[in-house]
């Protein structure tokens, strides 16, 4: 059962909390101050901490800081009254996963725990998978760099390749895996999606192959590992250059044999798994230097993605701006209608080295933040104007010129689509690649006729 430790000074709130989180099966400690809260992580190996972010001689940030520095796994969620609104950004920037505004209900509560954690009970595979997000709806994008890595991902889904992905930080790789199970037979089955840079060495084999009850001290359980839990299905390695040697070894042997072997256990497990793997470095130059093994690169990368950055799917900005809007104002109840033009023009000036992670970030921040219609520039970070207005590749003047053309073409693709659909909206979006919703504002934006 996931741990959570509910950290805040009202005593009656903390036992509500308590006892509706015992019956979805969480074990529940609480603590009413810092210290409490700090002997309580320093006895237990905690999922998530929810803490409050005032509290009696200190701060939820004090909390936050401990895990950071110790390296812990938690998860922290903060609870904030609206009028926090800006230590709550605090805190996510210094590593919170989310936070939750009171008054609030179980259910919201719940669905904030679902989503930031990977809930695995400990015989599961999952103590190291990644923590799950939303990625059964993703934008396809309009860009001539999407419609490209569109084709590829419908070509390969069908088969049973093995995929490599490669690309930057932030850019969905996981999504393209995620996309590419949902395109296969293998759909009904699990997608397991793993950090193989979270794993620690020595415990990567009982991840991936799962162990007996008794193998190695802390093995209190038999565990299922991954490979078998996503056995007709698929499982998705992120950041697979990170693996040791010795564990590219193991990996490489389960895939040959297409069997695995618990750490413990002499016998053998088919598995019938379709592996997608990721990296943002440089694995060929990983090989060359021999930090990662050629046999193993090989099997790994059948069949190559590159999934393109931001930068080079400029014309699917607008949709990704829309896209990441709509999310944020469900997720935090909020109506934010879009963007002035001074703002817009920061966003498609700045260079986003952080992709679409970092674009998603920083909309919800503004959404939370914006207290009118529309975001303006005054909310958005002083680093990030200086770096557009300082971006020598894409200067004022380009920036404009590029993105005209780009718009012009944009406005070309939707009056196309709507012309071969005779008008019918919901055609054309799915014609688009986009949703009605989008192509109503693209539409609105463009002033073309509704
Ligand atoms: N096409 C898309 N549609 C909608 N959201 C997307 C899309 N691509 C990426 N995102 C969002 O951007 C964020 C980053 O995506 P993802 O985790 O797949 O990137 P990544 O390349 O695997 O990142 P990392 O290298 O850090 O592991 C996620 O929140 C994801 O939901």
């Amino acid at each position: 059962m996931p741990k959570i430790l509910v950290v805040d000074d009202d005593v009656a709130f903390c036992n509500m909390l308590k006892g509706y989180l015992e019956r979805q099966k969480y074990t529940v400690f609480n603590a009413f101050g810092v210290q409490q809260a700090l002997q309580i992580m320093d006895e237990n190996i905690l999922d998530v901490l929810l803490t409050d972010l005032r509290l009696p001689n200190g701060t939820g940030i004090e909390l936050l800081d401990k895990i950071r520095v110790k390296g812990l796994k938690t998860q922290v969620v903060v609870m904030t009254g609206y009028a926090e609104v800006s230590s709550a950004v605090a805190a996510m920037k210094k590593g919170a996963a989310d936070y939750i505004a009171k008054p609030f209900s179980p259910n919201a509560l719940l669905e904030t725990l679902q989503k930031i954690q990977s809930v695995a009970p400990n015989t599961g595979p999952a103590t190291e998978t990644k923590p799950k997000q939303d990625l059964s709806n993703r934008v396809m994008g309009i860009s001539d760099a999407a419609v490209q890595l569109n084709n590829h991902i419908a070509l390969v889904a069908p088969t049973n390749m093995s995929v490599f992905i490669n690309g930057a930080s932030g850019t969905g790789k996981e999504v393209t895996a995620k996309a590419i199970h949902d395109l296969s037979k293998r759909c009904t089955s699990s997608f397991i999606a793993v950090d193989c840079g979270a794993i620690p060495k020595e415990l990567a084999a009982s991840e991936f192959f799962g162990h007996v009850k008794g193998s190695f001290t802390g093995a209190v359980e038999d565990k299922v590992g991954c490979f078998e839990a996503s056995s007709g299905g698929t499982l998705f390695l992120d950041e697979v250059g990170n693996l040791s040697y010795e564990n590219q070894v193991q990996l490489l042997r389960a895939l040959q044999e297409r069997s695995i072997k618990k750490v413990g256990s002499t016998k053998e497990t088919p598995v019938d798994i379709r592996l997608v793997s990721a990296t943002n470095e440089n694995l060929e130059q990983a090989v060359a230097d021999g930090r990662f093994r050629e046999d193993l690169f090989h099997r790994l990368n059948e069949f190559t993605i590159n999934v393109p950055s931001l930068k080079e799917r400029n014309l699917d900005l607008p949709l990704f701006i829309d896209y990441f809007l709509n999310k944020a104002n469900a997720e935090l109840h909020k109506d934010v209608k879009g963007f002035t033009n001074d703002a817009l023009s920061i966003l498609k000036k700045y260079p986003w080295p952080g992709n679409f992670r970092e674009l998603q970030n920083l909309i919800k921040r503004l959404v939370l933040l914006c207290q009118e219609k529309e975001i303006d520039v005054a909310l958005i970070p002083e680093h990030m104007k200086n770096k557009a207005n300082s971006n020598v590749e894409s200067s004022v003047e380009n920036a404009a010129v590029n993105w005209v053309d780009k718009e012009i073409l944009e406005k070309r693709r939707i009056e196309e689509a709507l012309v071969q659909t005779k008008y019918n909206k919901s055609k054309a979006a799915k014609l688009l690649q986009i949703t009605r919703k989008t192509l109503y504002n693209r539409m609105a934006y463009y002033k073309l006729d509704l």
